[in-house]
């Protein structure tokens, strides 16, 4: 998939003297007109400006030559980013302003020409669910016809065209380009998750959003954020009339709760308690009787559809939607309610939105079923375990995957796990104790280490497995180095343990690659997977 670099066909040349006055600066030297901005001088497109940002590792006035000789006309910066520029002899005409990552989002909304967007926009945030909610809003919205966009974690997608994500949410420069692109195909709805990094370096800054949703807050990114109540403030400010028109706020936790009561836009709140105050409540319906719809052994390889439906309704006392959650457990009906919130805000009425929502979503590495494909793997392997791949990285999220797996585990419920490498060191622990709560085998493996010793994160992890014993936690933990190797022991414990097993291995969800200091390496649990259950199948063939 190539990376998002589109720029709009139709450009607003505008001279850097009006875009010195939109956004408070000065102009040094000759008044230029500049058709496109970039932040990275790598990714300079002839006619730019390149707005040299200062950043935690480097100024970027350091790389102005380098986005000149690349075709850049002018530079925008700060006065210590013309002094580097004078420094290094750059003699480029210049819009200097104090704060100039604040402005980026204005200055692109201007080139590209989205002050006035002819498409309705919505925008995710949540420390979970922000990429299955997205989906499922996708889904619901191509059922009806739509031509949709989608801005995420796993991929970016204009219609039909798929490009890679670098990022969650992009920076301020793509943003605008990919939205100018999207009104040119006639996109009519644009689905996007607003990370909390997003937020706080103004990567979303002159959009505004028809509907902001919010789905809960937990730990991550403290690595980021200095503290819980920096990230819940970061996540707060989507929900401000300069980036929003109304919002959908789930009040499960205290931080959502909080939320709706500091929002500066319209709110609409919706609960999946019985004892929390919200305008929409959130009511599961009886499970199916056992051995129902959901069918662990059946063939397809990939998509979560084949889990139990989970009806639910959604009810605001005079209104009621009835819905089906296509993805297995409780937290999946709160992203579909979400979604549903979202659309009836949006202004289609209740039962288009039960309708949209009835098609069958593939979210990539969410709760992801991978079994054999009878096709090719020599038939049905009824014996070999359920195994789900998906990103929970958060000890929130291990614990609700895993929770959503237990009613359909009969035998053991094994689950691989590790933590990422130079990220919030302070989830590991937490997400071990999830892990040691909610399975019965628990195998400790490589994430992504970045640059970090993978042991010393495995121990990290181990040590909160360990601890959790004291409240009932398993005693049955793996330490594998390798993921594969992990995969590995995970499957073969599983079937071991006899049917009904099931294996969830989590943390790296839809991702292909796995960072080890500083080298991508491929890497793909769906996969692993996959290669794990065809090595028991070979090596058991004679009892399957
Ligand atoms: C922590 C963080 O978010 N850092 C972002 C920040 O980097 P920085 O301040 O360190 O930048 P820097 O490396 O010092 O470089 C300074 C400037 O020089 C420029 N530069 C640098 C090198 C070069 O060759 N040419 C060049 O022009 C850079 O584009 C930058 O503008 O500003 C850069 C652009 O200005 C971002 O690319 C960079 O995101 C980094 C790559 C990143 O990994 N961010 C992650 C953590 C992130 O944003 N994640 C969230 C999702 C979180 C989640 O929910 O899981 C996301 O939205 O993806
Ligand atoms: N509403 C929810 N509440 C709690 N956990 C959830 C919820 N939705 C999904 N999860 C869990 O969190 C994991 C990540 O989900 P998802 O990718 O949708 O979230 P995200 O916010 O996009 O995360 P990221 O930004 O890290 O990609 C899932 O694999 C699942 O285990």
């Amino acid at each position: 998939m190539p990376v998002p670099s589109p720029r709009p066909a139709s450009l607003h040349a505008t001279p850097i003297s009006a875009l010195a006055t939109l956004v408070g600066g000065t102009v040094r030297g000759e008044d230029v007109l500049v058709s496109g901005v970039t932040l990275a001088s790598q990714d300079v497109v002839p006619g730019d400006l390149y707005a040299a940002l200062p950043g935690a590792n480097a100024h970027g006035a350091r790389y102005a030559a380098a986005a000149l000789e690349a075709g850049a006309v002018a530079v925008l910066t700060d006065s210590d980013g013309l002094d580097l520029l004078v420094a290094d002899g750059v003699t480029a005409p210049t819009v200097v302003v104090e704060g100039p990552r604040s402005v980026v989002g204005p200055v692109a909304r201007t080139l590209y020409g989205t002050s006035e967007l002819g498409l309705r926009l919505f925008g995710v945030t949540g420390t979970n669910g922000k990429t299955t909610t997205a989906y499922l809003m996708d889904s619901a919205l191509t059922a009806l016809g739509q031509t949709t966009g989608l801005i995420g974690t796993v991929e970016t997608r204009i219609g039909d065209e798929r490009l890679r994500s670098l990022r969650t949410t992009p920076e301020a420069t793509v943003l605008h380009a990919l939205l100018a692109v999207m009104q040119e195909r006639g996109v009519d709805s644009c689905v996007m998750e607003v990370s909390s990094h997003a937020l706080t370096q103004h990567r979303v800054d002159g959009v505004v959003y028809d509907v902001a949703l919010f789905t809960n807050l937990s730990q991550d990114h403290l690595d980021f954020h200095p503290t819980m109540r920096d990230y819940f403030l970061a996540k707060a400010s989507l929900f401000t009339p300069q980036r929003s028109r109304r919002g959908i706020v789930c009040v499960d936790d205290e931080w959502g709760r909080e939320l709706a009561t500091i929002a500066g836009v319209p709110v609409t709140t919706m609960t999946s308690l019985a004892d929390v105050e919200a305008d929409w409540h959130l009511v599961a319906e009886a499970a199916p009787p056992a051995g129902g719809s959901d069918d662990a052994s059946d063939g397809a390889s990939g998509g979560a559809s084949n889990h139990d439906p989970a009806d639910f309704t959604l009810s605001d006392g005079s209104t009621t939607l009835r819905l089906r959650s296509a993805l297995p457990g409780d937290f999946n009906r709160v992203n579909t309610a979400m979604a549903a919130l979202a659309l009836l805000a949006s202004g289609l009425d209740a039962p288009t939105v039960e309708r949209a929502l009835r098609s069958d979503p593939h979210v990539p590495g969410r709760m992801e079923k991978v079994s054999l494909d009878p096709a090719t793997d020599g038939g049905e392997h009824p014996s070999l375990p359920l195994v789900v791949v998906d990103y929970a990285h958060t000890a929130d999220a291990v614990a609700a995957a895993l929770k959503a797996l237990r009613p359909q585990t009969t035998g053991a419920l094994v689950v691989v796990l590790g933590a990422g490498g130079d990220r919030d060191r302070g989830k590991r622990a937490a997400m071990g104790r999830a892990a040691a709560l909610g399975a019965d085998v628990v195998v400790v493996t490589d994430d992504n280490p970045r640059s970090e010793d993978p042991s010393v994160i495995r121990e990290a992890v181990l040590a909160g497995a360990r601890d959790a014993a004291g409240e009932g936690g398993t005693t049955d933990l793996h330490d594998v180095d390798g993921r594969a190797a992990a995969i590995d022991t995970a499957v073969r414990v599983a079937h071991e343990r006899g049917p009904g097993s099931v294996v969830a291995v989590v943390g790296k969800g839809h991702e292909t690659g796995q960072d080890v200091a500083g080298t991508i390496h491929p890497f793909d649990d769906r996969e692993e997977v996959a290669r794990a259950l065809r090595a028991v199948a070979t090596g058991t063939r004679g009892s399957l």
